[in-house]
């Protein structure tokens, strides 16, 4: 299986998942004065009113808060996008102890991590797995996590890690709401691009917050006290630098910019 450790790492998923070296990889180094301010970019709109939370869960590589997408009540539309997305679950990527861990960088700088709120075109496709596989299937919004101050809502997902330590557990989170996860700017950057980790499919329009929002040292250290491994395993893997380093460009336009 793929991971994010010398012999399982990014450098070597090509050789199971050869999209790895296809044209539109994510993530990418965002230059911001070289993005093209687009000014027939709308603003992005986000409807997580009626959003609510079903389960969190430990994935293996990262947790993942997901959500009921059986209807359009929590979508993300505008911006870039002709369709609404339906917001299907989230989670986040980051470093090790005081170190980076985000995956798209800005003008060649990481933050310390990076939430992905992860949305589907369910207008086009019948099934997530389905829209996951299309060009325009998928819409991800990138949100940066810098060190500071405590977060004021992000305990209410750190207080339930340790019902997840493991990889595989699975576990009640209902009634979280991802709109307190959001910075005050909704000004992004946009870029067609990829899933980062395996299966890597070339589906993803990607919308990155400029605006960071500010999290505590101690904070970020509980995600790390989260495992790769699960309970029967014999060695216990912290979870820490689940993260894709930058991809090429491979003559992709600068991203879109709007202010
Ligand atoms: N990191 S990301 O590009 O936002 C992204 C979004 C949605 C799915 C994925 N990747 C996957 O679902 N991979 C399948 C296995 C993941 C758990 O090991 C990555
Ligand atoms: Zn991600």
């Amino acid at each position: 299986h793929w991971g994010y450790g010398k012999e399982d790492g990014p450098s070597v998923w090509h050789k199971n998942y050869p999209v790895a070296q296809g044209d539109r990889q994510s993530p990418i180094d965002i230059v911001p004065h070289q993005a093209s301010h687009d000014p027939s970019l709308d603003p992005v709109v986000l409807n997580y009113d009626q959003c609510t939370s079903t389960k969190i869960s430990n994935s293996g590589t990262s947790v993942v808060v997901e959500f009921d997408d059986s209807d359009d009540r929590s979508v993300i539309r505008g911006g870039p996008l002709d369709n609404p997305y339906r917001l299907k679950q989230f989670h986040f990527h980051w470093g090790g102890k005081g170190c980076h861990g985000s995956e798209h960088t800005v003008g060649g700088n990481s933050y310390a991590s990076e939430l992905h709120l992860v949305h589907w075109n369910a207008v086009k496709y019948k099934t997530f797995g389905e829209a996951a596989t299309a060009p325009d299937g998928l819409a991800v919004l990138g949100i940066f996590l810098e060190t500071g101050d405590d977060h004021r809502w992000l305990h209410v997902i750190t207080d339930a890690l340790y019902t997840v330590k493991y990889k595989g557990s699975v576990a009640d989170f209902k009634g979280f709401n991802p709109k307190c996860l959001l910075p005050s700017s909704l000004h992004y950057w946009t870029y067609l691009g990829s899933l980062t980790t395996p299966p890597l499919h070339e589906s993803v329009i990607w919308v990155v917050l400029k605006e960071p929002i500010t999290v505590s040292e101690k904070q970020l250290g509980k995600l790390r006290t989260l495992l790769f491994s699960g309970e029967e395993e014999n060695e216990r893997t912290r979870m820490e630098n689940n993260f894709r380093p930058p991809q090429l460009l491979k003559g992709r336009k600068k991203s879109n910019s709007h202010h």
